[in-house]
């Protein structure tokens, strides 16, 4: 299982959602990590749920460095001490609604960070990166499922870093051909790992559907706003392909590989979803029935930028990555409910 030689990964936003998930999957095969996060939106609590689940041996092959990437300095001390062998690029903000209202935060977070992470991954000769893409750059798809070569347009200052650094990254690898960048489209990242101990834990009134749902099951939220009900959809609810985190992890482990094993890869971009389209309306009822819970939900009207229908095509990643998402919207609610039931505030003790 584990990989021949040990190869060294720094993992950049490894204390957060998919990062952490992601940390344990890579030590579970064989690599050593090395985390790099300014804890801005999480906390050191979830790397020590991360040791607990490996256990002790597989805990001392990771290394946690509180560090900002925008701080070249800090990523500098990283490389001077050790070799990499490759790159997992998580950092980022992400909230979609503050990055309208503050778009520099997100270009000096998002962008500079990322630039200064290329300038000494390039200095000590680090060239092999797996990049947090999203399937926003996707905008709002004119045909489904989003196949990899579509169109790219951004709706937002958020969709616009990604695709900002996507262009970034396919200019990099054209001007140095030695790079090997994958770019992982990711569609809607749910649930949690099996064991209940690390899972989501957004700061402040979720944005994103899945977290809410959970926050109401818990009565940290009394309902649901149902975010259009008059889509030209099955039930009139917006549709998204919802992934399984620990899906998203072993996705980010093919990657990996891949990186490592094909020397023409160049820099590509891989659909991380599970081609599936479910409904706003038919999650809230998977959850009802995972939880056992009741969610009481207000039909509202549409949010601004949202689009309709979006899904991924899953072709590209299953022939060249030989990687399949393995569960369904069923596990996804099971999974997410045992995090939220067993941290109802989660990785806080206690608000
Ligand atoms: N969760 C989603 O719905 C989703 C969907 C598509 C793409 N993505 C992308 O995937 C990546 C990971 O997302 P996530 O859901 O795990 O988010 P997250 O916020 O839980 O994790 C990101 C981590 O990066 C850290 N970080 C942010 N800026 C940093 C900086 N300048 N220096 C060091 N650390 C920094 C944060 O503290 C956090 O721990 C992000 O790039 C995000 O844009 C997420
Ligand atoms: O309280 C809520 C929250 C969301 N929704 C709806 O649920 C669907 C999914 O919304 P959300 O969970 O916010 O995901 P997306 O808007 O699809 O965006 C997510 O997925 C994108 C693609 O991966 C990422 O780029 C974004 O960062 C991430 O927020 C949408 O129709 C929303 O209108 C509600 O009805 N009520």
């Amino acid at each position: 299982m584990g990989s021949s030689v040990e190869q060294n990964i720094l993992v950049t936003g490894g204390a957060g959602f998919i990062g952490t998930h992601t940390v344990v999957q890579l030590l579970k095969e064989g690599f050593k990590v090395s985390i790099i996060d300014n804890l801005d939106n999480s906390v050191i609590e979830a790397v020590d749920r991360v040791r607990e689940l490996v256990g002790p041996d597989l805990s001392k092959k990771l290394e946690f460095n509180l560090g900002d990437l925008r701080n070249k300095g800090d990523i500098e001390k990283l490389f001077a001490k050790q070799r990499f062998d490759a790159v997992i690029h998580f950092a980022g903000l992400k909230a979609v609604g503050e990055s309208v209202g503050n778009p520099r935060r997100y270009f000096d977070n998002n962008l500079v960070g990322t630039i200064n992470l290329y300038e000494t991954m390039a200095k000590y000769n680090c060239k092999k990166m797996v990049f947090s893409s999203s399937a926003t750059v996707y905008g709002q798809p004119e045909k489904i499922p989003c196949m990899e070569d579509f169109e790219l347009k951004a709706m937002n200052p958020y969709g616009r870093t990604k695709l900002f650094l996507e262009e970034i990254a396919r200019d990099i690898q054209k001007a140095e051909p030695e790079w090997r960048i994958v770019l992982l489209r990711y569609f809607n990242p749910v649930g949690a790992h099996e064991s209940g101990r690390i899972g989501e834990d957004p700061k402040g009134i979720p944005n994103n559907l899945m977290p809410y749902i959970q926050q109401v099951a818990v009565g940290r939220q009394p309902e649901l706003n149902v975010y259009g009900h008059d889509y030209p959809t099955k039930d009139g609810s917006a549709v998204r392909d919802y992934i399984h985190v620990m899906d998203l992890a072993d996705g980010h482990i093919a990657a990996l590989k891949k990186l490592f094993a094909d020397p023409e890869i160049g820099c590509i971009a891989y659909n991380l979803g599970t081609g599936r389209g479910t409904s706003v309306l038919e999650m809230v009822a998977a959850f009802e029935k995972a939880s056992g819970k009741k969610i009481p939900i207000k039909l509202c009207g549409r949010r601004s930028g949202d689009a309709t229908a979006v899904y991924a095509s899953t072709e590209r990643a299953e022939k060249e990555l030989g990687w399949k998402a393995k569960y369904g919207v069923e596990e996804m609610c099971r999974d997410q409910w045992n995090w939220a039931n067993n941290n109802p505030w989660g990785y806080q003790k206690k608000l």
